[in-house]
């Protein structure tokens, strides 16, 4: 079980009232998908943040399974984080970017290249093996970085609306990544507005306002 307690937070150079104090709870079993949404500004990216140990709350706790996730650096949360971009290594060309799933070395066996190559058939990226991210469109660079976050096999998953402006079909193809890795005992927490995404994926919804987590959390 991922547990967030009163994960309290506030931006130093914000004037009082400008911004609410942030105080996160919520609970998510292994498995499941617990779907945020909430308007702009409302705290989401700083939920996001301070779950992945990107920002320092003030106070609270945050435990998986038990085991406190404060006291640990980003990289050994077990967290991976698909942001709306800005996800990809542009130097790299698609397979290695999405072989860092598997292998952060770079150092793929022949076995972790078939499954990247798998992968990309899967998503539709077949052809795009070898392109640098610059020669993509934008969603299929979304896919790519979905595709090395699932590949990972984190048990804790933070989506940010990954599936922004990807049409129907290649939707659907991520959904049941996801639905997969939910199977395979992954705890997901999706932000999004889109209907047809927290229906695919959410167990439960939650909204954010003023700084907390109302119902279903
Ligand atoms: N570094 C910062 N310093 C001061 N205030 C900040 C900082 N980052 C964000 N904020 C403020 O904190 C509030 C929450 O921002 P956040 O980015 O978490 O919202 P969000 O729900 O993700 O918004 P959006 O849907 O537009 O991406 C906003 O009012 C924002 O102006």
């Amino acid at each position: 079980m991922l547990e967030c307690r009163d994960l309290i937070f506030h931006y130093d150079r914000c004037e009082p009232g400008e911004t609410p104090d942030f105080c996160f709870g919520f609970r998510l079993a292994p498995g499941e998908c617990l779907s945020v949404a909430g308007p702009s500004g409302a705290g989401k990216s700083t939920l996001l943040g301070l779950l992945a140990g990107f920002l320092e709350p003030a106070g609270g706790s945050l435990t998986w399974q038990g085991q406190d996730l404060l006291a640990r650096p980003p990289w050994e949360r077990g967290i991976t984080t698909v942001f709306q971009e800005h996800n990809l290594f542009d130097q790299l060309p698609v397979w290695l970017n999405v072989g860092l799933g598997l292998a952060p070395d770079m150092r793929l066996t022949s076995e972790q290249q078939g499954r990247v190559r798998e992968g990309l058939a899967e998503v539709g990226l077949a052809g795009l093996h070898d392109r640098l991210p610059a020669e993509l469109s934008g969603g299929q660079r979304q896919r790519v970085a979905l595709l090395r976050a699932l590949l990972r096999g984190s048990r804790i998953l933070l989506l940010d609306e990954p599936f922004s402006g990807l049409d129907e079909a290649t939707r659907a193809g991520l959904w049941e990544l996801v639905r997969r890795q939910k199977t395979a005992g992954a705890a997901v927490l999706l932000v999004s507005h889109d209907r047809d995404d927290i229906e695919a994926l959410a167990d439960r919804r939650t909204r954010l306002e003023g700084g907390r987590l109302l119902g279903g959390a």
